[in-house]
């Protein structure tokens, strides 16, 4: 029996928009870039980087040659990248847009690729592959480091996602969404080590499960509740904050953006859902923004490549 969260969670001076009815297949990876003053967004499966301003105007897509996970920002302007075949560097400066592969870390696995992944506080890229039957075990978390070294921290997940960082940097938030479970890691700033593993989320009392996330100015963290129609705020300890119910079964990720870093940024996806649950949920595939929330982000680190 799942949590009844109907007396805590309305928040009725919210406003909740869908500013980019776009239909991604499978929506994910908000980033605020408040160098550009604009937000990018990826669709996984259709292989694409989404574009547009804080309202969702002026939406353009950057096709890719490959699925793709995740991106993060890098300092010279591309991004650094989870594709399906590897990490890579993109630039959407150039068309077509430029791919500079840096290694698959997976070669020997036909079934994983690349899926949730975010630039912690020191600027290193962490990134977690999935199993893409969604169910078997053999997904891992790895660091990509500035020299492009690539080192495999756990294994053993189905979906690798809920990547984020405390403000610190000294706790790596991770979940693994296929079997509800989120974590907490202790991360060793200078290192990257991790140690001390332990349970944080027990996302088995909501509805969905943690997907994608954030952490705020304020030291909680944001996670997108798939199959749940809401994004979760919880507090370092793991207890929820806040419960935001959205117009999509699917919510997938999670982060703050704007010229003052309050709006939430919420994509989705439909690739999970039937014909008639399509029909009957137009706005699922939708990037959403939720302002009102009187809490702020903080912009992303960036990864610099040495
Ligand atoms: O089903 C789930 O539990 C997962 O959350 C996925 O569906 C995600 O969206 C994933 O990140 C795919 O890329």
């Amino acid at each position: 029996m799942k949590q009844d969260l109907t007396a805590a969670a309305e928040e009725h001076s919210l406003e909740i928009e869908c500013i980019w009815p776009g239909q991604a297949t499978l929506g994910e990876c908000p980033i605020w870039d408040e160098r550009r003053q604009c937000l990018f967004w990826i669709d996984s499966l259709e292989k694409k980087i989404w574009r547009s301003d804080v309202a969702g105007a002026g939406a353009q897509a950057y096709k890719l040659p490959d699925l793709i996970g995740s991106i993060g920002l890098c300092s010279d302007g591309r991004f650094v990248s989870g594709l399906a075949s590897g990490f890579a560097f993109i630039d959407i400066s150039s068309d077509p847009v430029g791919v500079e592969w840096i290694g698959n870390p997976e070669p020997e696995k036909a079934d994983t690729r690349l899926n949730d992944g975010k630039v912690d506080r020191q600027g290193r890229f962490w990134c977690g592959t999935m199993n893409q039957d969604f169910a078997t075990p053999n997904a891992s978390l790895y660091r990509l480091d500035p020299d492009l070294a690539w080192h495999r921290l756990e294994t053993g997940f189905t979906v690798s996602n809920g990547i984020a960082f405390s403000l610190d940097g000294k706790t790596l938030y991770f979940s693994d969404s296929r079997v509800d479970r989120s974590f907490q890691y202790s991360l060793d700033p200078v290192t990257g080590e991790l140690s001390d593993c332990r349970g944080f989320v027990d996302t088995t009392a909501y509805e969905g499960r943690i997907d994608g996330a954030t952490v705020d100015a304020d030291g909680n963290y944001w996670g997108a509740l798939f199959d749940g129609s809401a994004v979760g705020c919880f507090t370092a300890d793991g207890k929820m904050m806040r419960h935001i119910k959205l117009p999509v079964t699917c919510p997938t990720m999670c982060a703050f953006g704007g010229p003052q870093m309050d709006v939430l940024f919420v994509t989705s996806a439909r690739f999970s859902m039937n014909e008639a649950q399509i029909a009957a949920e137009t706005l699922a595939g939708g990037l959403f923004a939720i302002r009102g929330l009187g809490v702020r982000g903080i912009p992303e680190p960036r990864f610099d490549a040495t």
